[in-house]
């Protein structure tokens, strides 16, 4: 089985490249357009972790680069996110069960309207089912909404009306919509994995657990895989 595994930031591909480590090699490498991806191999899987930058445009070019490149069965999006309180708490981990893009598409006196509203495209990509929830069991993770935002939400207001409009959002961050966007063009599955960095809510970055959240990412990964092998196996 091959992963592509795509993260915004060095940290955060580090933190995953770690737990997927256990008893695998590691080797660096350079992805189409010199971005850096490390290769963990062993035991029939191959995982290639790649930092394509902040943001979804980031993400979906990174993340096309590298599916143009090899072969994959899989792409997963991870690194930190913001939690929704009370569902993601500072700390803990998120497996979606959607990836919606939360602004993508248009103002209007009336609220926002989804690009799909609109008639266009859509907003929204589904990780299959089973194996999202098979994997959020086995990292004992939540299980719900994660958005996909260009702006970092930074009011309470904002916050309210994000959880208003998604009842099931569990987080948000900045990627999950671009890597999905790339994976859905090559017809293959994706997942979204984030450990919760900070509340989602007035902003206060000198309280992000940034070394928190990425402690749990590496832990997150270490149990990946094997939930990965019993999903795939006959
Ligand atoms: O400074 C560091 O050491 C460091 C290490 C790992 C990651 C970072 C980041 O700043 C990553 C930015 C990344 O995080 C996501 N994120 C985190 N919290 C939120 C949020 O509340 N709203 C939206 N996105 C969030 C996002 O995906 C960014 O790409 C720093």
């Amino acid at each position: 089985m091959r992963l592509l595994v795509v993260t915004a930031v060095a940290g955060e591909r580090d933190a995953a490249v770690r737990g997927l480590r256990g008893a695998r090699d590691v080797q660096e490498h350079l992805l189409p357009g010199g971005r850096s991806a490390a290769s963990v191999q062993g035991a029939g899987v191959v995982a290639d972790v790649l930092a394509a930058g902040v943001g979804p445009g980031a993400a979906a070019a990174g993340t096309a680069a590298a599916l143009a490149h090899a072969p994959y069965d899989i792409v997963i999006c991870a690194g930190i996110a913001g939690g929704f309180a009370p569902a993601a708490r500072v700390g803990s981990v998120v497996v979606a069960d959607a990836i919606i893009a939360a602004d993508l598409g248009s103002e209007s006196p009336d609220g926002f309207i989804p690009v799909a509203d609109l008639g266009f495209g859509t907003s929204r990509h589904l990780p299959p089912a089973a194996l999202s929830r098979a994997v959020a069991d086995a990292l004992g993770a939540g299980y719900g909404t994660v958005l996909t935002l260009s702006t970092m939400t930074g009011t309470a207001g904002r916050a309210a009306e994000l959880a208003a409009r998604h009842p099931s959002v569990l987080a948000e961050a900045m990627e999950g919509f671009g890597v999905a966007e790339a994976a859905a063009a090559h017809r293959l599955p994706v997942l979204e994995i984030r450990a919760i960095s900070n509340p989602v809510g007035p902003r206060d970055r000198a309280s992000w657990r940034i070394g928190d959240a990425l402690t749990a990412l590496t832990d997150a990964f270490g149990k990946l895989t094997p939930a990965l092998e019993q999903e795939a196996a006959p």
